[in-house]
């Protein structure tokens, strides 16, 4: 699949001095190839192909038709980057991941992860797409009756991993979050932190270069918080792109990391460094 990016040049309002699109680039290659791997240092260079672009991306939802859930959106996500998107509820943040994952498909505009359109993308091609992007939400969305350890597996079996990567990379990742001695525990055993640690092993297990928290700290009190938010740094600094859709002020003032902002659908905000920015 090849597109030209050359119509791809996202604004992106408030950036700083310097910070520029991406030359145009044609390439030809498939998703999980392109997605570039990394060494990242503490700041990672907004340049190159990027691996989130929103070019004049609008949604409109049936059922409301005359007030945009998104509207006109354009920015870039380069390899690496730490962001996070804040918003008053039924801003469009939610819309703004669900799109990403291809659940929703925009009303005008185009969604490019790495090189690929996701809207000449074809149907079969979404569950590659879905490999790249690990998800982690608000309600961790753990199945119930099986460990902690299955729980992460199912990731792995569903995707057709042998049994042997299985019982490599589950403990591994599991260590990564702290969680090896609960191997066997259901996760109605663990505490709200720490079915959020699964949920994250779970979502980071296939090492997606792309990780979307929705609300990932929505259930959790700021303490647990602060845990879940310095393991996705850490996993930010091994490479992977991770954008966090929050309320969480405290978080966002602290972390001082890009801050997105939307408002009733529209991109009002893009800082590197940035802060909540919002009354609550
Ligand atoms: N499936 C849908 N059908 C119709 N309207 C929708 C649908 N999903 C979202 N909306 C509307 O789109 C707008 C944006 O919603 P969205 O869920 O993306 O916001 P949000 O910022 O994630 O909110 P929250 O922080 O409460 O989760 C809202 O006005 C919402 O009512």
């Amino acid at each position: 699949m090849t597109n030209d990016m050359s119509h791809a040049a996202p604004v992106r309002p408030q950036r700083r001095a310097g910070a520029h699109a991406a030359p145009p680039r044609q390439v030809t290659s498939q998703l999980s190839a392109s997605l570039p791997t990394l060494e990242i240092e503490d700041t990672p260079q907004q340049s190159g192909t990027p691996v989130i672009t929103f070019d004049h991306v609008t949604k409109v939802y049936p059922a409301q038709p005359n007030k945009p859930a998104l509207n006109d959106v354009s920015l870039q996500i380069f390899a690496g980057e730490f962001v996070f998107l804040v918003g008053h509820s039924g801003s469009g943040k939610t819309t703004f991941i669900r799109m990403l994952i291809r659940e929703v498909k925009p009303t005008q505009g185009h969604i490019y992860i790495a090189d690929e359109d996701l809207a000449n993308m074809r149907n079969w091609r979404v569950p590659y797409l879905r490999r790249n992007i690990g998800c982690v939400f608000q309600d961790f969305k753990l199945l119930p009756n099986k460990t902690v350890f299955e729980n992460v597996a199912f990731a792995l079996e569903v995707i057709g991993k042998s049994r042997h990567v299985i019982k490599t990379q589950v403990p591994e990742v599991l260590r990564l979050v702290g969680l090896q001695d609960k191997l066997n525990k259901r996760p109605d055993q663990l505490s709200g932190g720490e079915q959020q640690r699964v949920s994250i092993a779970r979502a980071i297990v296939n090492r997606p270069p792309i990780l979307i928290c929705d609300e990932p700290t929505g259930n959790l009190d700021p303490q647990t918080s602060r845990g879940i938010m310095d393991l996705l740094e850490r996993i930010n600094r091994t490479g992977t792109t991770v954008v966090v859709a929050t309320h969480d002020r405290e978080m966002v003032d602290n972390m001082r990391r890009r801050v997105i902002a939307l408002d009733r659908g529209n991109l009002t905000r893009d800082q590197d460094r940035g802060v909540y920015g919002f009354d609550v």
